[in-house]
């Protein structure tokens, strides 16, 4: 058990490369391999302990995140290591298994510990680890992360469960957080920077959260992760237009609908 949680003296990232292995596709017409992503040359480098990722809806973060987490042995409707006994039989999307079975990944080292995080799941993952702890005779008190409102349940739970040596993959973790919990979680990985053995891989359509200053920003755009400047991409661009003039940027944005 202790040897299990002992700390690696290296820092992250561990995750270093992933790659498609063409050989491995099974149907290239079906998804998830039919994504422009997914092409025979897909391969996403990691230089920084914090990557992250925007791109329009649809264009395949998710399924890329869930295909990482399978790698890592996350269950690929969220959770960690260990919590595979969480029910997802209603959760979405449970694709990266599939996906994963193509990727190849070269760890330094291979890092067991860590959460796949994705908005849809966290109720069952937070229901799962609280009644877990009820069981537990030697848990001491139970977690109680469903009797916060959705923000706070998840910063407790982002701030209880990611500051621990591991691979952390965030699936829009905004989706709960309101713009000044979105500068508590900026604050959080900043902390799991700054701890040196995190590793984080985060898609996001939060300009705020893409704007940490010591991270990889990629946008995912016809079928290419290139890297970009947080300013030079959609989101910020059509924030920035909105908070400059926000009754002319709705109004022009209605007259176009009704055009
Ligand atoms: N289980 C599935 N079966 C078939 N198609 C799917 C499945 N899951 C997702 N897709 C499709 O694959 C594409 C990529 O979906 P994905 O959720 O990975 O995109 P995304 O970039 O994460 O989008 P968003 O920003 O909206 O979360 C979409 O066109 C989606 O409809």
């Amino acid at each position: 058990m202790a040897r299990r949680n002992r700390t690696i003296n290296m820092p992250a990232p561990y995750l270093r490369r992933v790659w498609l292995d063409p050989a491995r596709v099974a149907n290239r017409n079906v998804y998830p391999f039919a994504l422009p992503l997914l092409h025979d040359d897909f391969e996403l480098r990691f230089d920084k302990a914090i990557t992250i990722i925007v791109g329009e809806n649809g264009t395949g973060k998710s399924t890329l995140l869930e295909g990482i987490a399978a790698l890592a042995g996350y269950d690929d409707a969220g959770g960690g290591k260990g919590y595979m006994p969480v029910d997802h039989s209603r959760a979405l999307e449970k694709t990266g298994g599939s996906l994963s079975s193509a990727l190849r990944a070269s760890w330094l080292p291979k890092i067991t510990n860590g959460w796949f995080f994705r908005a849809e799941s966290f109720f069952s993952v937070a229901r799962y680890l609280d009644e877990a702890a009820l069981d537990d005779p030697f848990g001491g008190l139970p977690p109680d992360f469903l009797s916060h409102s959705h923000g706070e349940g998840f910063l407790r739970f982002f701030n209880e469960r990611c500051q621990r040596q591991g691979i952390f993959i965030f699936d829009e973790p905004e989706s709960a957080l309101s713009p000044s919990r979105q500068i508590e979680f900026l604050k959080l990985l900043h902390r799991m920077n700054e701890i040196g053995h995190c590793q984080v891989i985060m898609a996001t359509h939060a300009p705020m959260l893409m704007a940490y200053p010591d991270a990889t920003l990629l946008r995912l755009t016809r079928g290419e992760l290139e890297p970009v400047g947080l300013k030079n991409t959609d989101h910020y661009r059509l924030m920035r237009q909105f908070c400059d003039d926000p009754e002319g940027f709705v109004a022009e944005a209605l007259t176009e609908a009704t055009a």
